[in-house]
């Protein structure tokens, strides 16, 4: 989209020309050291760094506005980047909860909309003992980045109840994702226009159930769009096909576009394709999971699983299946899997291929990420590594498929979902039934074409054909429409890695793109009244 100006812009009037370079802000300086920084200011500092390297394509680009001057110019960049790096608004709410015993708890939650350049925000909403706001906030901005580097157009938002959720009942659950959805509507922020909510880390289609239900019967009331203020919602209760295993999906699709590019599998030395590639998966919840299944499928030998109580090793392979069903009828626990032999953490640190980290923010540091001996490692989970281990795995020339990228197929998915609501009627139902029909018509046309030529043959249509010419169904049309994405926006971040020389740094070549179409929204619509 932008002309790349290799050089650094010069700026001053006529006699006073100077090199400008961008500073990243004073508070973000020790960032990239830090062993343990704020989640918040991680994703800040990433933001920055990549701005450093794209600002003077921004600056160029506004060259357009003729009728500028140069310093309006300056100041109009300025100004949108310092637009784009800030939360918008947030909101955190204490409200009592009285627990199955008799006795109050009070229930502290957040959200958090970080951008809203486009509408409605996006964003799950998390439960864990481990929320708060600095928490929220990252996740919400990492949405901003996420939507815009898939070309999702939704700003960014994010949620989170400070409980963890094994301590409470599922009527206690129940209660308090009721009162956390009723709080977010009396205070403007759900609905299908402003903010849409979605599954996150210890949420599922059941707290989604609760959430639409919740709106629907109050505020919602009377809303023909009431069904679309939250996605990751049931298929009975509005939801898509797909939706469940989308973000691992997403995952699995976004390695496999990296294993097959030959630019990038030189550059980290590793062979093109999944023929003999090993993979260890950490955290083994919705998008593990599935990661790890579809990493299977394709013939990846998933030699070890690190959950939250046991560590699964198994170099003959595990299957991802039989621990999906072991876990399911062991109150959600990967100990006693008989698929493997339980091991030390040290899984984490052995050999393989690929790391699939899916479970939580900032498990990837200074001190342990020299360690690491993957080759490329897909950031399931949101904000996995710090700034400090960000640099330590580019030296390692560790091939890093950054989240924002990586984890995007959750909200792809959520996106078709939230279609689907606002349209009413699920992908395919109109058209199926008239591709069977025309499908059909044309093998006995031509059937009946090469009878009249004396051409004796029956035409029948190929498996392949077979399974598609009866129409598309909405699974269907949801996995090519992810794949379509999916691809897209890692052949749009890898094409910005090579542009702005960046090597293997996908995460600030992600972070560009992103910066890139947000920077064209501003520009458009304007950033102030
Ligand atoms: N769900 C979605 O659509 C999306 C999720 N993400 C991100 O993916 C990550 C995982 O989310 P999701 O799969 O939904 O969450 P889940 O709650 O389904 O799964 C998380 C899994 O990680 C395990 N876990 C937690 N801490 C650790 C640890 N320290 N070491 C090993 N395993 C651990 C949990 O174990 P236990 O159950 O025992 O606690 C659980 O099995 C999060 O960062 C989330 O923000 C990103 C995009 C979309
Ligand atoms: O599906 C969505 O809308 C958001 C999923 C999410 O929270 C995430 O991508 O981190």
């Amino acid at each position: 989209m932008f002309r790349v100006c290799k050089f650094a812009v010069k700026t001053g009037g006529p006699g006073q020309m100077s090199v400008r370079h961008y500073d990243i802000p004073a508070h973000l300086t020790k960032i990239a050291d830090e062993p343990n920084p704020s989640f918040f200011r991680m994703v800040e500092y990433f933001y920055h760094h990549a701005v450093r390297v794209v600002e003077p394509s921004l600056i160029e680009y506004l060259n357009k506005h003729t009728h500028m001057s140069e310093k309006k110019r300056l100041q109009r960049v300025a100004g949108i980047l310092k637009v784009m790096g800030s939360c918008n608004s947030c909101i955190q709410m204490e409200f009592p909860l009285q627990r199955k015993g008799g006795d109050y708890d009070i229930i502290q939650a957040y959200r958090v909309q970080h951008s809203v350049h486009r509408l409605p925000c996006k964003g799950g909403i998390r439960f864990s003992d481990e929320v708060n706001l600095d928490e929220v906030k990252a996740l919400a901005s990492l949405m901003t980045f996420k939507c815009a580097c898939s070309s999702i157009p939704f700003g960014g938002s994010k949620g989170g109840v400070a409980i963890n959720p094994k301590k409470f009942t599922v009527a206690e659950l129940q209660r308090i994702t009721r009162r956390y959805t009723l709080e977010l509507a009396k205070k403007n922020y759900i609905g299908a226009g402003i903010d849409v909510p979605a599954p996150d880390f210890n949420t599922s289609g059941r707290e989604m159930s609760w959430v639409v239900d919740t709106y629907i019967k109050t505020l919602g009331y009377q809303d023909l769009n009431a069904a679309a203020c939250v996605t990751g919602k049931p298929i009975n209760g509005g939801g898509i096909h797909g939706r469940v295993e989308a973000t691992g999906r997403g995952v699995f699709m976004t390695i496999n576009y990296f294993l097959h590019d030959d630019y990038f599998m030189k550059l980290v030395e590793m062979t093109p394709g999944f023929k003999g590639k090993t993979a260890i998966v950490q955290g083994f919840g919705n998008v593990g999971s599935f990661a790890g299944v579809y990493l299977h499928q394709a013939g990846v030998k998933i030699i070890g699983v690190c959950e939250f109580e046991a560590n699964i090793a198994n170099q003959d392979g595990i299957n991802p299946n039989d621990l999906i069903k072991y876990m399911a009828s062991n109150k959600r626990s990967a100990k006693g899997f008989p698929g493997g032999q339980e091991v030390g953490e040290d899984l984490l640190y052995q050999k393989c291929d690929i790391l699939v980290v899916a479970a939580k923010e900032k498990v990837i540091r200074a001190d342990n990420a020299g360690k690491i001996q993957a080759k490329m490692i897909a950031e399931g989970a949101n904000g996995p590594t710090v700034p400090s281990a960000h640099t330590i795995l580019l030296k390692k020339n560790i091939l890093v498929i950054p989240d924002l990228l990586c984890n995007a197929g959750g909200v792809t998915v959520s996106y078709f979902e939230f279609l689907k609501n606002l349209n009413h009627v699920s992908f395919g139902k109109l058209s199926i039934k008239f591709w069977r029909d025309s499908n059909t018509a044309l093998l006995d046309s031509v059937e009946k074409s090469l009878k009249n030529a004396n051409v004796e043959a029956k035409v029948s249509p190929t498996k392949e054909f077979a399974s598609m010419m009866s129409g598309a169904s909405e699974k269907h049309i949801v996995g090519t429409g992810l794949e379509f994405s999916m691809t897209n926006a890692c052949s749009n971040v890898a094409a910005a890695a090579k542009t702005h020389n960046l090597n293997i740094d996908l995460r600030t070549a992600a972070y560009i793109t992103s910066i890139e179409k947000i920077f064209v929204t501003y520009d458009e619509h304007g950033l102030a009244f």
